[in-house]
């Protein structure tokens, strides 16, 4: 099930990310996060995702304080959620618990269930009965695992999932990105699209995200940040960085075209002037047996191909031909 309208589905992560600028700029948390929501729709993404939660859930350094809780109220997402309506942009959150849920799920479009609540059952089931689409991030988990979480949204007859490869390392090593494993996930869950967070530092040509698209994953997903220099900013992508994986998708998405081999439109007048056909490669009397000596293979091909001078080895010239001429069937017999 196609569960976007554009594809590949462009994913800024927001999270926390608004915290640093928000002190340097000594603005408010929910004025940053609006700015990041507009920055977004400026530079070619289709979706938000909020982290919803408490700061246990995260990863970046306000982790490690202890003091540090999710500084916007609800009526404020509500109001971005507005705001990304607003844009045209998905609003997208990852609760940390079923109450988020209760208190935003009137303006959420989409949830991410965060690869730490993989084997949270409880939270996905409640979530899944609110019959919104699901982005299942898989990071750091088994088969067995991704199985009994899409089984658990399943069995709430909810069939609008995403599966995510992600990697639960941070800022994600390029060799440990294993993106292959999106051509696994694909094979594995042939019901679903699959898509991509990612958590390495980008490079100039936004080529893991790319390849990822390549890949197959039909939704990209990685933190958004309006300044790379923060700490615990350099694996997100900035406004050029979004750019250029739009264009490099858009890029993609062209040339990727049939995946059987066939001749194609483009292709046939070239075709026809480059592919041989048998000629007379002296002049050939009326009477003579036709052989290797007297033939030759040249364009352009209009004329009898190559690959049927079986068909014309040993037969008689009924009439003169001159060297250089086309061999037809009607001048054999
Ligand atoms: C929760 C996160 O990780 P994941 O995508 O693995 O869920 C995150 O880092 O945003």
């Amino acid at each position: 099930m196609k569960l976007f309208n554009k594809y590949p589905f462009l994913i800024g992560e927001i999270s926390f990310n608004y915290y640093d600028l928000a002190k340097k700029e000594e603005l408010s948390y929910f004025r940053v996060a609006k700015l990041l929501i507009e920055k977004c729709s400026e530079c070619g993404i289709n979706g938000v995702n909020f982290h919803v939660g408490d700061s246990e859930y995260l990863h970046c350094k306000y982790e490690e304080d202890s003091n540090q809780t999710d500084q916007l109220s609800f009526d404020e997402y509500k109001e971005l959620a507005e705001y990304c309506k607003k844009l045209g942009l998905v609003f997208i959150i990852t609760p940390a618990n079923i109450e988020i849920v209760d208190k935003l799920n009137d303006v959420v479009d989409v949830y991410k269930i965060s690869s730490s609540d993989l084997t949270n059952l409880p939270l996905i089931d409640y979530i899944s009965n609110k019959h919104k689409p699901i982005l299942l991030s898989t990071a750091a988990s088994n088969l067995r695992e991704i199985k009994s979480a899409v089984k658990c949204i399943e069995d709430n007859s909810n069939f609008k999932i995403i599966i995510m490869h992600s990697v639960l390392s941070y800022p994600t090593k390029l060799e440990d990105a294993n993106l292959l494993m999106i051509k696994d996930l694909s094979e594995q869950f042939k019901d679903y699209d699959v898509g991509y967070s990612d958590y390495t530092v980008s490079d100039n040509f936004m080529f893991i995200l790319t390849t990822a698209y390549q890949y197959g994953a039909v939704v990209l997903e990685k933190y958004f940040t309006l300044d790379k220099s923060f700490e615990g900013h350099e694996f997100a992508m900035d406004e050029e960085d979004a750019r250029i994986v739009r264009l490099s998708a858009n890029v993609l998405s062209k040339i990727n075209g049939y995946k059987n081999k066939q001749p194609l439109i483009c292709e046939s007048f070239s075709k026809r002037n480059v592919r041989k056909s048998i000629v007379a490669k002296r002049d050939i009397k009326s009477g003579e047996i036709i052989d290797n000596s007297n033939i030759d293979f040249k364009r352009p091909g209009v004329g009898i191909s190559p690959s049927k001078v079986d068909d014309i080895i040993g037969k008689n010239a009924n009439r003169d031909i001159s060297k250089g001429s086309l061999i037809e069937y009607d001048m054999l017999s």
